[in-house]
């Protein structure tokens, strides 16, 4: 059975440890100690607030779901220890250097940087943009104001232009449009809308290429315990652990 770190101990945290059945969390690792507290106890798995020290326990993969700062702190020396890092917080490598940096190291050490479909759907794909760059990549997303913070009357655009600048403004709630990007094989284009009267996280996405053409609207429902995160991205995390041992790979 594949032995887990959870570096993050919040929504997505709580729903991976609670719901793993083919892999046994090891040890938690959260900035708050009562969160990791908390969750080690959920999932009989040892809590820790010191990295070194969470490091030190026996895992052979480090699942992020904590933060984009986080995979920008922590992401090097996970690699480095020789183990494998899936990064939820993909926006993370939105930054070129940073993200060729990660890679490279990744490269050295013989190990896999891996970045699960989270709240969307079309990243197997969508690939076929590396191969036949897409003249049309672009992600709208709506979510309820309450999602980003924030108040609106009204239906309103908050954000328009490249996920890379997006992300650097909203790093809990557009990593799904770097991962398109990162995909796809060039910088997705974003429309972040607020709607008072939306109940779900809506991503629609739209792309051209010699292919033909796609539009795919994911309406996704939050997570319980945190409404900025659609419930599927923790399912994408479970999927993805669940298949990692499978000789049978489905999708491009
Ligand atoms: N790629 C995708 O499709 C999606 C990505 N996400 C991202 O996944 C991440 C987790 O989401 P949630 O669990 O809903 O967030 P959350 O806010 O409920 O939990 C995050 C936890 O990580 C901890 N944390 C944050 N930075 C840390 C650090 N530097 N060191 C140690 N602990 C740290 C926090 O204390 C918190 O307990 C977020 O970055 C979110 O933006 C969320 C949804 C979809
Ligand atoms: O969960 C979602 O709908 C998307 C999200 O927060 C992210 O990409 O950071």
């Amino acid at each position: 059975m594949i032995k887990i770190g959870l570096l993050g101990c919040g929504n997505v945290g709580h729903i991976i440890a609670t719901h793993a059945e083919s892999i046994r969390v090891a040890a938690v690792f959260d900035i708050l100690p009562g969160r990791a507290e908390e969750l080690a106890a959920l999932c009989h798995a040892r809590p820790y607030t010191d990295f070194d020290a969470f490091m030190r326990e026996d895992f052979s993969i480090v699942v992020e779901a904590a933060s984009v700062d986080a995979v920008r702190i922590y992401g090097e020396a996970v690699l480095r220890s020789g183990r494998d890092i899936i990064v939820l917080s993909g926006g993370a490598l939105a930054d070129d250097e940073f993200r060729e940096h990660l890679v490279e190291v990744a490269r050295e050490a013989g190990k896999k940087i891996r970045i699960p479909s989270g709240a969307i759907i079309g990243l197997d794909n969508l690939k076929i943009g590396q191969v036949s760059p897409p003249s049309r990549l672009l992600l709208r997303t709506t979510k309820p104001p309450a999602s980003l913070g924030m108040t609106a009357e009204a239906r309103t655009e908050i954000f328009k232009g490249l996920a890379h600048d997006c992300i650097k403004q909203y790093p809990k709630n557009i990593n799904v449009a770097v991962a398109l990007g990162l995909a796809a094989g060039r910088d997705a284009d974003v429309e972040l809308w607020v709607d008072p009267a939306a109940e779900r996280n809506i991503h629609e996405i739209f792309v051209e290429g010699d292919f033909g053409d796609i539009y795919v609207r994911v309406r996704n429902v939050p997570s319980p315990d945190n409404p900025a995160t659609s419930y599927m991205a923790a399912l994408s995390i479970l999927t993805l652990l669940k298949n990692l041992e499978n000789p049978l790979v489905v999708g491009t």
